[in-house]
């Protein structure tokens, strides 16, 4: 589904801070992205979601060489592709209910083709008594959860998060870890951004681990 191959990054004139990156994501694949801060994990995902360009290497997704995608294809693409961001980017003029609903109002859809569609994703992500709060009252797990119910909102083939469990105690981390491998299991692909050892622990899955540049795997 997705293919990296001698894929090289640099931020301007700096240093390449991604080197020689190879790698594949099968569909309905489970993994976790590891490596000290500031190893490019962030990075990565930006690159996974088409947000950065290599500066060398070829990286094909679903299909396509993304070198010779057109600017004007990039949003189609990315729909296909759900990003759970570290800091949530949630709006907190807007319910949950709005924040997880604004990609399909500012594509212009009408209310009455996806209300129940998102108050069903609400309840599956535990979120049922929440739909009309604002984030500021949410707590930090609930947030987590509104903004993976977001990302998952166009029912993509891969899911990328970045320190889900950054922000909440270990209860709670188990629980998101579960609605992840959930949502595996349903033919999601999951990439999971982390230095949770911890979380890593509690389940089989490959771990991609970055450091000085150059990644490794271990199955
Ligand atoms: N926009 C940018 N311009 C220049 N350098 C950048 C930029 N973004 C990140 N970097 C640098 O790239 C390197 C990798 O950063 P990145 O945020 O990808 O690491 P990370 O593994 O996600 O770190 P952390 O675990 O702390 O979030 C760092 O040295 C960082 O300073």
């Amino acid at each position: 589904m997705i293919h990296f191959e001698n894929v090289g990054l640099r931020y301007g004139l700096g240093p390449e801070i991604l080197r020689d990156i190879t790698f594949d994501i099968p569909a309905s694949s489970f993994q976790f992205l590891t490596g000290p801060s500031g190893a490019g994990k962030t990075t990565l995902l930006k690159l996974l979601f088409l947000s950065l360009k290599p500066t060398r290497g070829l990286i094909r997704m679903f299909d396509r060489d993304i070198a010779s995608i057109p600017r004007e294809d990039l949003p189609m693409l990315r729909r296909r592709i759900g990003i759970v961001f570290q800091d949530f980017q949630l709006l907190d003029h807007l319910t949950t209910y709005e924040n997880v609903s604004l990609p399909l109002r500012v594509r212009g859809k009408e209310e009455h083709t996806y209300r129940s569609d998102v108050i069903e994703l609400l309840k599956w992500v535990g979120l049922g008594q929440r739909i009309n709060v604002l984030p500021p009252v949410l707590s930090g797990g609930e947030k987590q959860r509104a903004a993976i119910a977001r990302a998952l909102m166009d029912q993509p083939e891969i899911l990328l998060a970045d320190e889900p469990t950054g922000n909440v105690d270990p209860p709670m981390a188990r629980r998101l870890l579960g609605l992840f491998r959930e949502l595996n299991r349903q033919g999601t692909a999951v990439l999971i951004a982390t230095h949770d050892f911890a979380l890593m622990d509690q389940v089989d899955a490959r771990r991609m681990i970055l450091s000085d540049g150059r990644l490794e795997i271990y199955s």
